[in-house]
């Protein structure tokens, strides 16, 4: 059997199986072996030198997924919120591929990718889905495009991305595996686990170990233990956005908040805009800082003051060293200290090593060896 027939045959056993606590550990057997057999294809597609004019540079601080059905805006939206010049229609699939913008933004460029209309199926690899879906995979943030109007396409673009292993808004499952030499699997938990651990072996087992000590904290479902032991899962913070509120009357206002509380997401959450008429943009640029963690560094260089024109960007949680890094050249190797005024510091010319952790606006001196 072709792997594309074995899947196909595991999704419908699967789908045909009741789940109960008897058929648990099967149905975590089945689901494993899928999940294997569609990273085994996915190596396949990936190998075969496929993809041509998909392979998207990283470039700037940070990458940006726009997804959406064709024609709810994302062009639009690129173009009012960055230099790229991409072309828009009003007919659908104007975008044929990946169209990258720049945004400006605090310091930052921010790398904005409209990708072409992600359609029905495109997860099982129909219409070029698969290398459309591997360009999200490589972004820092994903925003969903909806159409004010078209609120109800949020769950299938969900499920699309979920299909092709991305999983937004949601922390890796705490999950880790050890080999050992012998004596078989054995499951340590934090008391909190509903798996039965023959459910937990037997998915292990599928992943090729043998013998193991596996530890596993909180209670993940058959599919998220799944992907706790998988190692093409992506995750990654998303956004909503929800277009064209230009041409809403203010009574259709509620229906589109229902509509949205429907397929779970708050509508204080969601971002209004008009990339038509630039409405609403710096509330999304915003929230587009903050879900990507970036944050500004003035650098203050010896006779040259501080530099508040073009900031040093990194990300929330870095430190001192990762600003080193970042700046390269010797001063790794030359670095005695830094000095930070501002938000991270306890008082102005604070001394501290590599390891401060930096916070947005900190002012931070690097002292090195000549
Ligand atoms: N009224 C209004 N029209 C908009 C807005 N944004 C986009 N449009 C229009 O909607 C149509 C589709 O916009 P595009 O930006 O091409 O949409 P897209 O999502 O990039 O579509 P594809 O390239 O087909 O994937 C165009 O006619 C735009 O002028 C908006 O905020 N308000």
């Amino acid at each position: 059997m072709g792997l594309e027939e074995d899947i196909e045959s595991l999704e419908e056993e699967i789908a045909n199986t009741p789940y109960n606590k008897s058929t648990e550990a099967h149905i975590g057997r089945l689901k494993a072996k899928l999940a294997e057999q569609k990273e085994k294809l996915e190596a396949q597609q990936s190998g075969s030198g496929g993809g041509g004019g998909y392979a998207v540079e990283q470039h700037g601080d940070a990458t940006v997924a726009l997804v959406g059905f064709p024609s709810v805006g994302k062009s639009s939206l690129i173009n009012a919120m960055t230099n790229a010049d991409s072309e828009v229609g009003a007919y659908e699939f104007t975008t044929l591929n990946v169209n990258p913008g720049m945004l400006e933004y605090r310091g930052a460029n921010i790398q904005l990718l409209d990708v072409p209309g992600l359609i029905e199926g495109a997860a099982g690899g129909r219409g070029g889905g698969k290398e459309i879906l591997s360009v999200i995979r490589g972004a820092d943030l994903v925003i969903f495009v909806l159409s004010a109007f078209e609120i109800e396409q949020y769950d299938r673009l969900a499920e699309e991305l979920y299909n092709v292993n991305i999983r937004v808004d949601a922390e890796p499952p705490s999950v880790t595996v050890r080999r050992k030499g012998k004596d078989g699997i054995d499951v340590n938990t934090s008391g909190e686990l509903e798996l039965d651990s023959d459910t937990v072996k037997g998915i292990l087992r599928e992943r090729g170990f043998i013998n193991a000590n596996v530890t596993i904290r909180g209670n993940p479902s058959v599919d998220r233990l799944i992907d706790g032991v998988m190692d093409n899962r992506v995750y990654m913070p998303s956004l909503v956005t929800v277009n064209k509120v230009d041409l809403i009357e203010p009574s259709y206002a509620g229906t589109m908040k229902d509509a949205l509380r429907d397929h779970g997401v708050s509508p204080d959450d969601a971002i209004f805009i008009s990339a038509a008429e630039e409405k609403g943009l710096d509330v999304l640029k915003e929230r587009m800082w903050r879900a990507l963690g970036l944050i500004r560094i003035y650098m203050d260089k010896p006779g040259r003051g501080v530099d508040r024109e073009e900031p040093l960007i990194i990300r929330r949680g870095e430190t001192v060293d990762d600003a080193v890094q970042k700046l390269g050249g010797t001063l790794d190797e030359r670095f005695r200290f830094a000095r930070v005024t501002g938000p991270s510091a306890q008082h102005d010319d604070q001394q501290v090593g590599r390891d401060h952790v930096l916070e947005d606006e900190d002012v931070l001196r690097v002292v090195a060896r000549r």
